[in-house]
């Protein structure tokens, strides 16, 4: 039986972890403190008996969660064969998380990189295995979203790529090829749009529900850009852009002040029930 270790039980943990669980995978799922750890089970838990109701599998949620186990810190996950890495979109944060993994996992376990837009050979060359860490950028909600974009770095070898895409077709999910570029194809596009988005309400040219109505009503898209940026979470946007920002050193990245400033008050979208919407009532108001 193949063992995948979770890192990080935020937004995208959580789907991950569901995800691999629900396909008949053993999970360890890592993250600092036992609180954040109980909650993120609880997520689960809530997910999987609302799965069946919003168009996905029937689940029971006791069976998907007898195939999760916990733990904190990287030796948590020294004996799995494959670990996901999920934690916050900050350089400092995963060199620090790769680090501590490199030095507590066999030398056989690939590394699997889930961010929006940090480079993979940046990632894998603080490893001593460049050739087994492989990004793979997951959408949120991730048992929800059947694609993903496969992104091998510089050494990452073919036998990497095929054990990861075994592992995603056992998923559900289907690879879509990208070349290690900052951001890649999603995120060049989808932060450029959500970052300029968050300017017009920054400048007060629109209401955020205005900027969401013509991409909805005009584009034909399900959910404008900053419902969006609610969904994958105004700090995971804000950090995203600075790091495009930070590598291309493209003054078109620079982060709209507005995201600064509602990531610094804790407006972080759903997941703390205030973004660009506000969630904790019953019905959702714009600010
Ligand atoms: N939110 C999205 O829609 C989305 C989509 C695709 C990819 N991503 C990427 O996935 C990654 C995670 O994003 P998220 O939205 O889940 O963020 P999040 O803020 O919801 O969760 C990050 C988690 O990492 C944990 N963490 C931080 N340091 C850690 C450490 N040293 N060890 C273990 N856990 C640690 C935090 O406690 C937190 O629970 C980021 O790189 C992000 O860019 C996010």
């Amino acid at each position: 039986m193949t063992v995948i270790g979770v890192v990080g039980a935020g937004v995208m943990g959580v789907g991950v972890a569901q995800n691999l669980a629900q396909t008949g995978h053993e999970v360890i799922l890592v993250d600092t403190s036992e609180a954040i750890l109980t909650e993120a089970l609880a997520t689960i838990r809530h997910n999987c008996r609302l799965s069946g109701l919003m168009g996905g599998p029937v689940l029971d949620a006791d069976e998907v969660l007898s195939r999760i186990s916990t733990g904190i810190g990287a030796d948590s996950v020294a004996k799995a064969d494959v670990v996901i890495e999920n934690v916050t979109e900050n350089w400092d944060v995963k060199r620090e998380v790769y680090e501590a993994l490199d030095a507590a996992c066999g030398a056989e376990t690939v590394f699997i990189v889930n961010t929006s837009a940090i480079p993979i050979t940046k990632v894998a060359a603080v490893t001593g295995r460049p050739g087994q860490v492989v990004g793979v950028h997951f959408m949120n909600p991730v048992p929800a979203k059947a694609t993903v974009e496969l992104i091998p770095g510089f050494h990452t070898t073919p036998e990497t790529v095929e054990r990861t895409k075994a592992l995603l077709t056992a998923m559900g999910k289907k690879a879509v090829d990208v070349k290690d570029a900052c951001g890649f194809i999603s995120n060049r596009v989808l932060m450029l749009t959500v970052n300029e988005a968050a300017f017009l309400v920054h400048e007060g040219v629109a209401t955020a529900e205005s900027v969401d109505e013509v991409f909805r009503g005009c584009f034909g898209h399900p959910m404008g850009p900053l419902e969006t940026a609610d969904l994958i979470g105004v700090d995971t946007i804000l950090y995203s852009v600075e790091v495009l920002y930070e590598h291309y050193a493209d003054s078109k990245y620079r982060p709209c002040p507005l995201l600064r400033e509602m990531t610094a008050a804790g407006l972080h979208g759903r997941k703390t029930g205030r973004g660009f919407y506000d969630y904790r009532g019953s019905n959702r108001v714009t600010h």
